[in-house]
């Protein structure tokens, strides 16, 4: 049995629009135009979360690459790339004189006055659990909700949304990426309950039962969309799902999850320059926004009509779940069980262009 929710559009046709988002190299063009990504994390513990997620960004093609991290995580993820640029800006107990007493909103005042020159953001690889940090970081979301800034959210910050759901509840311009563990502690704050393997392992669609609880826990969001990542991705907005089964590596080495958020970073600030209109894309004006499964799915199989916002969040979220995937499957045919997650940024590249490849009308020699 099909889940009702779940797109069957073929791999195929997703990638043919998924190039359609893809902004075409041209020389028109001047610098920040094909993406300023900002990647929120990095502390005295974790500095190549954000590095591995920002320079995903990076080299998947988007123009700048930031990475707004805790001051002594700065010098480190600089000496990493000199690619990327490194603002240490965001504070933690260390950083203010009394952390008992802190005025948030003042806090955050550097990085919400850098989002105006920003397409998209990636909140919480390598962010920790400082409290200062978190209730900064909440400010930062929800000025970034404010502006219709879109955002992607991982690791520690989801740590943030498990405690104030609201502070996402109802946004359609953000992407929660969450893994077995943090899925869990998602829905055990919003009351869903998780299927056990044994559960899901017996009759019926293993697919559907396994995507249920994405499902409710985007509904539970006010539609918020989910890429729950495991052996393969469900993403879902509550309405629609697409699910995301391309090889993946076997090697499960820590850092793979900020490759799918840098990816995610660049596809949506990609997908902010489609809706702009930034390049002619050949397609007629649609006016209408996709619903239910059967809008999004005409949209996705109808040749020369404009997608609507609802299935660009889902086809970019889906496209950097098969980039990661991909990755770690040409990283892990190369390296084995020796692969570490510095050998998936290699890969990204090869990856576009085996997937996706050029849009027309990019010019890639001169
Ligand atoms: N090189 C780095 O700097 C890295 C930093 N990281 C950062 O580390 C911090 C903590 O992230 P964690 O993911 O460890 O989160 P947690 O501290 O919540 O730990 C999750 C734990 O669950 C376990 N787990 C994962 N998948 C599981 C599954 N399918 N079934 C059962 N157990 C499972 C993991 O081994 C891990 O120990 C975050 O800030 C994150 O961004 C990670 O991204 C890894 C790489
Ligand atoms: N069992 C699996 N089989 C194939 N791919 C997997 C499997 N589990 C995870 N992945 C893929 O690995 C990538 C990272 O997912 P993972 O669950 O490791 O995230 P994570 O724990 O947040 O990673 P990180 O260590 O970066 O924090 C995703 O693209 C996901 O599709
Ligand atoms: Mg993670």
């Amino acid at each position: 049995m099909e889940s009702v929710h779940h797109v069957s559009t073929s791999s195929k046709i997703l990638f043919g629009k998924v190039r359609k988002m893809v902004p075409p190299m041209l020389e028109k063009f001047h610098k920040g135009q094909l993406g300023r990504v900002a990647v929120i994390g990095g502390c005295a513990d974790y500095t190549g979360a954000p590095y591995f997620s920002a320079i995903a960004s990076a080299k998947l093609g988007c123009d700048m690459s930031h990475v707004l991290c805790e001051r002594s995580a700065a010098p480190v993820v600089k000496g990493y790339s000199p690619n990327l640029m490194v603002h240490p800006i965001l504070p933690s107990t260390d950083s203010v004189k009394d952390p008992k007493s802190i005025n948030a909103s003042e806090l955050a005042g550097p990085i919400i006055s850098m989002l105006s020159r920003l397409h998209s953001l990636v909140i919480g690889p390598g962010l920790g659990r400082d409290g200062v940090t978190l209730k900064v970081v909440a400010e930062v979301i929800k000025e970034a909700r404010s502006r219709s800034i879109p955002f992607v959210l991982d690791a520690d910050g989801l740590l943030i949304v498990t405690e104030d759901p609201d502070l996402v509840k109802g946004y359609k311009e953000c992407i929660l990426t969450p893994n077995v563990v943090e899925f869990g502690r998602l829905a055990k704050a919003l009351g869903i309950n998780v299927k056990s393997q044994a559960d899901v392992a017996g009759d019926g669609d293993k697919t559907s039962k396994e995507s249920e609880a994405c499902e409710q826990l985007s509904r539970a969001l006010g539609g918020v969309t989910i890429l729950q990542k495991g052996p393969h991705d469900v993403i879902s907005n509550g309405v629609t799902s697409i699910i995301s089964d391309i090889k993946g590596g076997l090697k499960r080495s820590g850092g793979q999850g900020d490759t799918l958020t840098g990816s995610l970073g660049t596809m949506l600030a990609w997908r902010a320059a489609y809706h702009d209109k930034l390049w002619d894309s050949g397609e007629k004006d649609n006016e209408t926004e996709a619903q239910n499964k059967e809008d999004v799915q005409a949209e996705l199989e109808s040749e020369g009509r404009r997608m609507s916002s609802s299935t660009t969040l889902l086809l970019a979220a889906w496209a950097g779940s098969c980039i990661t995937r991909e990755c770690s499957r040409r990283a892990f045919e190369a390296k084995g069980r020796s692969m570490q997650a510095s050998d998936l940024t290699d890969e990204v590249h090869p990856s576009f262009l085996r997937l996706i490849g050029e849009p027309e009308g990019s010019k890639t020699h001169l």
